[in-house]
């Protein structure tokens, strides 16, 4: 059997994947790929299109790389995608996998910790989140203040286990997880592009899915001060933080959620997809700005 062969079959069998596999994944990467990335970046649903804005793409399948978690849902091509953009070496994820696939949070935050032992100090994470904040509107780009760990009171977090202090400490904290100065350079960079009709700031909650929320759920939320709701994100900035990152997120606002009772209109993962489709260009325009503007360290 190759290395490659074998790596694979061990990757499949673990139950507890430990720092020594994720320096393995991490190494098999490389070798693979001449980019050397500083800069991670996470596709949400129907964002991939990022990816187009890349320069110079090395692309490696998920499927192709051991032990990474696969995504099923439409709209997550599931690719590793390496380049530059805004003159900066970057990974982009085309799609990410979620907890409601069945994948434990451990599994779906692995690619942050491969990216982590590759040399990567700044995480960008995107999504498509629900519209709670009755403000905003479909297709505004949300800059993330802050999130609510809906799953995590439910006990799903993925740094639950046995804490590696080689990545980070057993209690990180959490209360500055989204960097101040990305999220100005980032507001000013919109504002200055004319997207200051658009561009909002609020706070991200997640809840596992992969139904939508009911009406109560979204009223619930709305008291505690969520403006836009989604099934992902959260995990991988749990994961970024205690490994020592920065981080910056957007959500896309891709439908408003439903919060009157017994009305005919539902939330559907094909409105989500369109929405980010419209704002594609858009999206591409800001990162790539945000991209070159940034002091990478
Ligand atoms: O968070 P991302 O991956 O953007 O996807 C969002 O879109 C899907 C629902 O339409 C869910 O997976 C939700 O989390
Ligand atoms: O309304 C939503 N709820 C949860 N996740 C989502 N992802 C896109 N839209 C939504």
């Amino acid at each position: 059997m190759s290395n490659e062969a074998v790596l694979r079959e061990y990757m499949n069998t673990r139950t507890q994947v430990t720092y020594d596999d994720i320096d393995l994944v991490a190494k098999y990467i490389l070798e693979k790929v001449k980019c050397r990335p500083k800069l991670g970046i996470i596709c949400g649903s129907g964002l991939g299109k990022l990816a187009d804005s890349v320069e110079n793409k090395e692309i490696i399948p998920y499927s192709e790389i051991p032990g990474f978690p696969v995504s099923t849902v439409p709209g997550h091509e599931g690719k590793l995608v390496f380049g530059t953009l805004g003159g900066k070496n970057v990974i982009l994820m085309q799609g990410r996998s979620h907890c409601y696939e069945g994948y434990p949070a451990q599994k779906t935050t692995l690619p942050v910790r491969v990216m982590h032992l590759m040399g990567v100090k700044t995480l960008f994470v995107t999504n498509a989140a629900g519209g709670i904040n009755r403000n905003y509107n479909i297709g505004d780009i949300m800059i993330i203040k802050d999130h609510v760990n809906l799953a995590g009171f439910a006990g799903v977090n993925p740094l639950v286990g046995p804490n590696d202090t080689r990545f980070g400490p057993r209690f990180p904290p959490m209360s500055r997880a989204y960097d101040l100065n990305i999220r100005q350079l980032a507001l000013r960079l919109a504002k200055g592009m004319g997207f200051g009709d658009f561009i909002r700031e609020g706070v991200y909650s997640m809840m596992v899915g992969p139904n939508f929320e009911t009406v109560t759920e979204c009223r619930l939320l709305q008291i505690v001060g969520v403006d836009a709701t989604g099934m992902s994100t959260v995990p991988e900035v749990l994961v970024a933080k205690h490994c020592g990152m920065t981080v910056f997120g957007m959500s896309l606002i891709t439908n408003m959620v439903i919060m009157e009772y017994d009305v005919e209109n539902t939330a559907n993962h094909e409105e989500v997809l369109e929405t980010g489709e419209r704002r594609s260009k858009d999206l591409q325009k800001l990162v790539t700005a945000i991209v070159q503007e940034l002091e990478l360290n």
